[in-house]
């Protein structure tokens, strides 16, 4: 039978927001573990790991791989429990106010009190709708950007229009041969002045989309896009194609665990980000509230407002948050190991 171990805070979720979420828990004394569906940390940031990231405070431009180890490395800073490759999919609260977390294959998780950081769910790619487009995702059909290097001197095709999709256009335009972008709509998402950048450094084609694959064995060669009102179709050689064509979402065990959501799917917070159900809160992408931030900057934030949440939710005589790490006790042996760490460095 399996051993029935309670943790006070179970987190679902390892992008930032959990990761962070992890560590401040460890300030606070909880014990805690964390569950991510991937059989690696990082959450969306996996999709971007070789982005330059500018835009989180304190840091200076990082790539993304770099911001995930980095964040790993603080997330383990207390040795929590980390579980990698379960979904969860239920969420059971039991008569003494627990909750039993299950994942897919019906393992069970005890806890005190949950942490959603589940961003926008289980992201599953949304792929080509064209019979046995499949059979070329094992050569150049890609649906996400993870090396850029793979695109140096290419002809490369980019199917869609999102924030994604742009970005990529205008890094690989540094590096490819040549990029064009198709679109099944004139406009374009992200921001103004990256769409102005792509348009000046790409080809476009909207609104089109891609009909038909050409390849030879497992690799595409060329591709025929069809004018999305007319029907007129225009054939282009490439040697890869990007779709990025959104992913669909799966929220549904929000859903059934009888969660208050937003019009748009998302989760109701209160400001101390408790969802509607007691000792259930939430942090990052997951959540909408009035001043929003949703950045990696705003996940933190939520994060350690969760997690203080759960502090006082588990204990109501809690003080209401971590005291200050440069003079928190909990760090003095850290701070010894890491000054003689740097004294050494300087010896060398
Ligand atoms: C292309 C792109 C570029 C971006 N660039 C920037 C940028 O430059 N600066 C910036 O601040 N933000 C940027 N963002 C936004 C930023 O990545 C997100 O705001 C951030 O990742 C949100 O963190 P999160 O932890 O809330 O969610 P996520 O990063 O989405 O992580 C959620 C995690 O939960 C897991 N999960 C979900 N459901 C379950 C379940 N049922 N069981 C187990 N695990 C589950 C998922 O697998 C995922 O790993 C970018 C986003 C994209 C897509």
């Amino acid at each position: 039978m399996q051993e029935k171990e309670m943790f006070d805070l179970t987190i679902i979720g390892g992008g930032p927001a959990g990761l962070y979420s992890t560590f401040y828990a460890g300030m606070r004394d909880l014990k805690v573990k964390l569950v991510e569906y991937n059989k690696e940390l990082g959450g969306k940031i996996l999709f971007y790991p070789e982005k330059i990231i500018w835009d989180v405070g304190g840091m200076p431009p990082t790539t993304g791989r770099t911001l995930i180890n980095q964040l790993v490395e603080q997330a383990t800073t207390f040795n929590p429990t980390i579980c990698l490759n379960e979904h969860i999919v239920r969420m059971v609260r039991e008569p003494d106010n627990t909750y039993t977390l299950f994942n897919e294959q019906g393992k069970a998780h005890y806890t005190r009190a949950v942490m959603l950081a589940s961003g926008h769910g289980i992201p599953v790619m949304q792929k080509l709708e064209i019979e046995g487009a499949d059979r070329y995702e094992v050569s150049n059909l890609h649906y996400t950007v993870t090396q850029m290097d793979i695109f140096a001197n290419k002809r490369v095709l980019i199917s869609g229009g999102g924030n994604a999709a742009v970005d990529w256009a205008n890094e690989l335009a540094n590096i490819s041969k040549e990029v064009v972008v198709c679109h099944r709509r004139d406009e374009f998402g992200g921001h103004e002045k990256n769409v102005e950048q792509m348009k000046s450094v790409t080809k476009i084609h909207t609104p089109y989309q891609i009909k038909e694959l050409h390849g030879v064995g497992s690799a595409i060669e060329a591709v025929t896009l069809a004018h999305c009102d007319t029907g007129e179709q225009r054939q282009i050689e490439v040697d890869a194609v990007i779709v990025n064509h959104g992913m669909k979402l799966d929220g549904c065990f929000l859903i059934e665990a009888g969660l208050a959501l937003e019009e748009d799917g998302f989760l109701r917070v209160s400001a101390c980000m408790e969802t509607s159900q007691p000792g259930i809160f939430a942090a990052g992408d997951v959540t909408r509230h009035e001043g929003k931030l949703q950045l990696i900057s705003g996940a933190f934030v939520e994060g350690a407002t969760a997690v203080n949440g759960v502090k006082q939710f588990l204990d109501p005589k809690a003080d209401k948050q971590a005291y200050v790490s440069s003079h928190n006790e909990k760090f003095k042996k850290k701070n010894e190991q890491l000054k003689q760490e740097k004294q050494a460095q300087l010896m060398n």
